[in-house]
């Protein structure tokens, strides 16, 4: 029933799609809101496909009144919900309801259904039958979360929605406001918590949330893709994911730099840096400099160019912004030294020679000045001088610039070959320092403004013209009519916003973008740096902070949430724990305490939910062992994980293992397998991984904790 009630609704939707894209021409008003309207068809038909797997997997029996169906969307006929949504309050003792708490609920059915069919029913009896139903038999309750932990990986992580735990709802349903940090271990799900609070989110504040966007920030592109899939799946867009360095519009940051030099970079002190480099670039001319104009050479020294400077840095504004109070006085000394040739009056105090009224010692008056000042500043050779004393700056010309010079000698680089992650957030930085002369863009956008003030206007009045032909003459006046109602200003915003796309997309195309949620996964790898950016792109300070400090890989990375927090919101923030892991098995996890049990400080494991019974394997040999050990792994997604070191070697010894999470076997170095997980992993050289960074601890913790199924421990032998 409900697999026919979908398919009515996509016809539905399909047909509206199918009408606004027959509606040709119009205004370009008319145009830009059919166009609108049909993306909302489009998403909404997107939403409707993406539901077609496992539309509806449980179902609630309160102790009294109707069963209620749980899904991934809601569906309602006119009476009564046929399916609740998962993230509605109704749906919430489906995931929390426990045989001592019920919740008025007697009964919880996890349905399992593959395509339209139902393939499997676990029951869950709770409540008051709870003690009589354990007598009867076992509870089958996590038949269905072991079901999903125990099912291949693919390369995508799936959604967790018809299993969500109760430790992982609380996470999923708190609060939109200030920020909230999820700690927990490898594998205890705080990626698909932080996915499902996503949905949750836009689902429970659709109106903001959708208007501002929420912003998903990854550790890297591979990590993206490995969850791209999970909010579509939920039914949801309107999200952009991306890693820090996306988010500088218009740069791609693909170049890599040793990781010391990412950390420099990432440190809060490098703040200072850029200010002080800015200073540097805001000059006087330290020896006098000569400017030909027109047949006059003209002077310019350090105490013509400093109070220039001076009122320049004092008016508070931004580099770029300060130009022209910087520019207006040297014109003025400039304007002044042609004056003083071409308008004085040796006679100034004795006109006519016969003791007459004295005059002014130099004929131009303010006008001329003016002009003077504007040929001056239409002058190349003026202009050159001006751009070199204080130039107008783009971020990426700045920080070229003062990597081409610096002193430090870690951060001196020649201008070209692109960007780093780490240059990202000092780029953005520097575009707070700079400041953008918009004046141009802002002109744009105040002519845009007025022509949808104008089409507004031209609306209201046909409206009030055939408002007044309709109406009786006295009671028109009695009859507000939509101009009274609504202004012509209102109007107009309300167009811009049927013209505009998408929040997502309009966000990744904005540096100065406010989201209305952030969540930032893999948080713990975050930079200071990095953090600023990520607050200026938050100022509601609305957030959801994902990690694990035990897992920290980056150098600069975090060993502390309040030390990250408090510059930003003090001790106003909230801790959650997930503190079970549902990808590691018991037999893993036991390997890894062993082999991190002198970890200082000691790393405190998560539960494992499950056992497999399959102990972790160790191996010595050389790369043709290695070669066998992957081709013997069984049916599923394999990961051979190297220190950086050793990666060249595996790889010509192995040309088989890919890169893309797609193919069944993959080479990556921890890094890169940060976040991800696999059926089975070939771990290559632990002590080696350990010895490799500072954080080398953290770096091995990862690499134990991505198999879910199998682990092997290969070392080289000597030789
Ligand atoms: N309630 C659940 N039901 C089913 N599967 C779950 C549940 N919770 C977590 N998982 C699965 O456990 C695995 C680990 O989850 P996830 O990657 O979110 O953990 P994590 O805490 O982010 O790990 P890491 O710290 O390694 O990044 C995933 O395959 C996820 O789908």
């Amino acid at each position: 029933m409900l697999y026919h009630r979908l398919d009515e609704m996509r016809d539905r939707v399909r047909d509206h799609l199918a009408g606004q894209w027959r509606q040709a021409g119009g205004t370009p008003q008319a145009r830009s809101q059919r166009d609108t309207a049909a993306r909302g068809y489009a998403e909404r038909l997107a939403r409707y496909e993406a539901v077609e797997q496992g539309l509806c997997f449980g179902r609630l029996d309160p102790c009294d009144g109707a069963p209620l169906h749980i899904g991934r969307i809601g569906i309602h006929d006119p009476e009564r919900p046929l399916l609740v949504d998962w993230r509605a309050a109704a749906a919430r003792p489906f995931y929390v309801a426990t045989a001592v708490t019920s919740y008025g609920i007697s009964r919880r059915r996890h349905i399992r259904t593959r395509g339209r069919t139902v393939t499997g029913l676990d029951d869950e009896i709770l409540g008051a039958d709870a003690a009589a139903a354990a007598a009867g038999g076992p509870l089958v309750g996590e038949a269905a979360l072991i079901a999903a932990l125990d099912t291949h990986r693919t390369g995508r992580m799936r959604d967790i929605v018809e299993t969500i735990q109760a430790e992982q709802d609380r996470v999923i349903r708190s609060a939109a406001g200030g920020v909230l940090v999820v700690q927990g271990g490898p594998g205890t799900g705080k990626t698909a918590v932080a996915l499902h609070r996503a949905a949750y989110l836009l689902y429970t504040y659709r109106e903001q949330l959708s208007a501002r966007g929420v912003l998903i920030i990854g550790p890297n592109p591979t990590f993206l893709r490995y969850i791209s899939q999970v909010l579509p799946s939920l039914a949801e867009t309107g999200v952009l994911l991306a890693t820090p360095g996306d988010l500088f519009p218009g740069v791609v940051a693909r170049r890599t730099e040793p990781a010391e030099v990412a950390e420099v970079k990432g440190r809060a002190e490098m703040v200072d840096f850029l200010v002080q480099g800015l200073r540097d670039r805001q000059r006087v001319p330290l020896t006098p400099i000569e400017i030909e104009v027109d047949r006059h050479v003209l002077r310019l020294d350090r105490y013509d160019c400093e109070p220039a400077r001076r009122r320049a840095r004092d008016s508070g504004l931004l580099h770029n912004l300060a130009r022209p109070i910087f520019v207006a006085g040297v014109l003025d000394v400039l304007a002044a030294q042609i004056a003083e040739r071409i308008g004085d009056d040796p006679f100034w105090d004795d006109p006519l020679g016969e003791d007459d009224a004295p005059g002014t010692p130099n004929v131009l008056d303010d006008a001329d000045l003016a002009d003077l000042r504007a040929d001056l500043a239409a002058d190349p050779a003026v202009r050159a001088v001006l751009d070199d004393l204080w130039p107008v700056l783009t971020p990426e010309e700045f920080l070229t610039g003062l990597y081409a010079t610096t002193t430090r000698a870690e951060l001196r680089r020649a201008p070209g070959g692109g960007w780093t992650p780490a240059d990202v957030p000092l780029l953005d930085e520097a575009a707070e320092l700079l400041g953008e002369d918009d004046r141009a863009a802002r002109a744009r956008e105040e002519r845009r403004r007025r022509r949808r003030l104008e089409y507004a206007q031209g609306v209201l009045d046909i409206s009030a013209g055939s408002k007044s032909y309709e109406a009786e003459d006295d009671v028109e006046a009695e009859i507000p009519n939509v101009a009274d109602v609504m202004e012509a200003e209102m109007l107009a915003e309300r167009y811009a916003d049927r013209e505009s796309l998408p929040a997502a997309e309009r966000a990744a195309a904005d540096r100065s973008w406010a989201f209305g949620h952030v969540i930032v996964d893999e948080a713990q790898e975050i930079s200071p740096m990095a953090w600023r950016l990520l607050m200026r792109r938050c100022p509601s300070r609305s957030m959801t902070v994902v990690g694990d400090l035990a897992q920290t890989g980056s150098l600069g990375g975090c060993v502390s949430w309040g030390q990250v927090l408090s510059p930003y919101v003090a001790d106003r923030w909230r801790l959650a724990e997930l503190t079970v892991s549902y990808r590691t098995p018991a037999e893993i996890m036991a390997y890894a305490g062993r082999l991190l049990a002198d970890a200082d400080p000691p790393i405190d494991l998560p539960r494992p939910v499950r056992s497999t019974g399959v102990e972790p394997r160790e191996e010595v040999g050389d790369a043709a062992r290695l070669a066998e050990l992957v081709g013997e792994a069984g049916a599923g997604s394999l990961a051979v994980i190297v220190p950086r070191g050793r990666r060249a070697k595996v790889a010509a010894a192995l040309p088989g293992l890919g890169q893309d999470l797609e193919e069944p076997a993959v080479l990556l170095t921890v890094t890169q397998a940060k976040g991800l997980e696999f059926d089975t992993v070939v771990l290559v050289d632990p002590e080696l991984i350990r010895a490799e960074s500072p954080r080398g601890v953290s770096d091995l913790y990862v690499a134990l904790t991505r198999a879910t199924q199998r682990l092997t421990v290969f070392r080289f032998g000597p030789g």
